[in-house]
């Protein structure tokens, strides 16, 4: 679960008071989450999500991600819109954490998205690519190379107790990585996490974007790379090219992947992997026993990135050359 803080009804309350939002009518916590605490409200006005912002984002990044959902929701995008206060701030505080009030997104998230799903997930990405252009903000992406250098070190004394030999196998993946990744690809503003859990359906209809505490500067085609081992692997670990051909067309009917964007799609995916396989491991080894969050698997990334290293072109991906 993702309540890391609780609220007292009375604090909230006068919390509420600085916007105009109307009075609280109910409030509860949301299971659901990793990173921030997040709560459900029903006010006379209309249902709001309201999240403190806990240890792991930087206060400075806020103004980023709050920008960043605005400038989206201006351009048609669906995403939760932050509230503003009276005095305009879309930042406040409660219970000793950064909150901030965002609209109610309706719809879920799927459990065992279909190709279709995809498709519509590579057309949101897209547009989200293309929405974020004019965005005048920037925030480099904290867990790339050197991030990913940096979370290894964290973890490697004890990598081996996951699996033995980790350690030498992630050590030649970051001297891989670094020597490959490609320098010159179209950047602009990524989602970074753009996992089922983070998209919303009605229906079959995909109803919006949420999450988005990890976007930031970096390659369009990463955050590509990012979906496709997001959404593109059965649970049984086999890439289902189906879904990738699905979420590739979905993504380039709206924004088209350049040859050399097409060209790094192994090299980039190896790179996602590997940043979410850092990421959980970290959890993994460090988040206590019984503590009240769900710990994600590390393996399960380990074994996307051994599956993109023998990939020979991007075709296996579902690309059509
Ligand atoms: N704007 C929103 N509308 C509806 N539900 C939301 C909204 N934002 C968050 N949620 C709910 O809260 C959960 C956790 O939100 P999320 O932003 O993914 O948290 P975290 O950043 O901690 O991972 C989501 O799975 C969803 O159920
Ligand atoms: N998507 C990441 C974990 C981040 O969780 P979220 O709830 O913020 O999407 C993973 O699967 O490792």
């Amino acid at each position: 679960m993702a309540v890391y803080t609780d609220i007292a009804e009375d604090d909230l309350k006068w919390f509420l008071t600085e916007y105009d939002a109307g009075t609280l009518l109910s409030y509860k916590g949301i299971a659901e989450g990793v990173e921030n605490s997040n709560f459900l409200l029903h006010t006379s006005k209309a249902p709001l999500i309201l999240t403190l912002y806990e240890k792991r984002v930087e206060k400075s990044d806020l103004p980023f991600f709050l920008g960043l959902m605005q400038h989206l929701s201006a351009r048609g995008l669906s995403c939760p819109l932050p509230l503003p206060r009276r005095d305009g701030a879309l930042l406040g505080s409660l219970s000793g954490r950064p909150a901030a009030l965002i609209s109610f997104l309706e719809g879920m998230w799927l459990r065992k998205p279909e190709a279709k799903h995809c498709r519509e997930v590579g057309k949101a990405l897209a547009e989200m690519h293309v929405a974020g252009e004019d965005f005048e903000l920037k925030r480099p992406n904290a867990l790339s190379l050197d991030g990913w250098r940096g979370l290894w070190e964290k973890s490697e004394a004890r990598a081996d107790e996951v699996e033995p030999g980790l350690q030498g196998e992630i050590r030649n993946e970051l001297d891989f990585l670094a020597a490959a990744w490609p320098k010159s690809l179209p950047s602009g503003v990524i989602h970074a996490d753009l996992f089922p859990d983070n998209v919303f359906f009605l229906g079959d209809q995909l109803s919006g974007l949420i999450d988005f505490y990890f976007a930031c500067n970096d390659l369009l085609a990463y955050d590509v790379s990012i979906c496709l081992n997001a959404w593109c692997f059965e649970k049984d670990g086999a890439y289902n090219i189906t879904k990738g051909m699905a979420m590739l067309e979905g993504y380039q009917s709206v924004r088209p992947l350049s040859e050399t964007e097409i060209a790094a799609l192994p090299v980039l995916a190896r790179g996602s992997a590997l940043r979410f396989f850092l990421t959980r491991l970290y959890d993994w080894l460090t988040t206590p026993e019984g503590a009240m969050v769900t710990k994600k698997d590390p393996l399960e990334y380990l074994r996307k990135l051994r599956f993109h290293r023998q990939i020979g072109s991007a075709a296996e991906y579902g690309l059509s050359l």
